[in-house]
């Protein structure tokens, strides 16, 4: 098995306009319900880096004026992406200015993974370190965090099932591939169900969205 060592990392978290995030929570939460709740799980995702990874550079890459604001006051780098091709879109373009920067690797980080444990990315760049795609597959097999070296080493194509397309790329071009299920990193916020996980890990943090628990959960931790 090749070694591949990890050099220059930079971290790429791509995060849409609050106001059109978590269109799967519109039947739960309000307009502006849901705006907090992104921008929450996104201020936390920025916290996380700065504090306990501050070696490593960030690139936030959104459409959203007040989403870079943010990323800037974290230091992060910012860039801007009008949002018309989607996720994908916004990737290849985060991918190609992390590329020209000179880094040698790229993790992408969603900005809705609702507990991140430094000791699970930790895993995930020491797994990097023989696998030249390592892929955090979420609980409903979409794709939580890629780690690729070269950051361009494979297309993008996040959606349905998008840790298996992934797979599947690094397989057709004969990299090595590593898929891993981590607990927090398995989790990011989609649906009700995925707040309820969420508040069994950290009830307080997850408390001001309690209008979209079930009666059951809310009883069991705020009564
Ligand atoms: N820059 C950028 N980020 C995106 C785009 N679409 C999704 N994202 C980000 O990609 C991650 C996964 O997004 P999704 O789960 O597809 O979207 P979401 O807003 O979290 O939830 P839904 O609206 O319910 O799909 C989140 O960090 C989003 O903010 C896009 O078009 N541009
Ligand atoms: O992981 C993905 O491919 C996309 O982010 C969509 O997946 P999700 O349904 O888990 O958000």
């Amino acid at each position: 098995m090749t070694y591949h060592p990890i050099d220059k990392l930079c971290v790429v978290i791509p995060m849409k306009s609050p106001q059109r995030a978590k269109q799967r929570l519109a039947n739960r939460l309000s307009d502006s319900g849901r705006e907090k709740l992104a921008l929450s799980l996104f201020d936390n995702t920025l916290a996380f880096f700065q504090q306990h990874f501050p070696m490593l550079d960030v690139l936030v890459v959104s459409e959203s004026l007040d989403v870079l604001n943010l990323a800037q006051s974290y230091q992060t780098n910012t860039l801007f992406d009008d949002g018309a091709k989607g996720l994908n879109g916004a990737l290849d373009f985060a991918c190609d200015w992390v590329t020209k920067s000179g880094y040698d690797s790229q993790l992408i980080v969603p900005s809705d993974i609702a507990v991140l444990d430094p000791e699970e990315i930790n895993l995930l760049i020491h797994a990097a370190q023989k696998a030249q795609v390592v892929i955090a597959v979420a609980k409903d097999g979409g794709t939580n965090a890629l780690l690729t070296s070269p950051p361009d080493a494979i297309d993008f194509e996040y959606g349905k099932n998008s840790a298996a397309a992934h797979k599947h790329h690094a397989r057709s071009k004969q990299l090595i591939c590593r898929s891993v299920h981590f607990t927090n990193l398995a989790l990011d916020i989609d649906h009700s169900e995925d707040l309820e996980a969420a508040v069994l890990r950290q009830p307080e943090r997850f408390k001001n969205w309690c209008s979209c628990f079930s009666s059951a959960v809310k009883e069991h931790h705020y009564a």
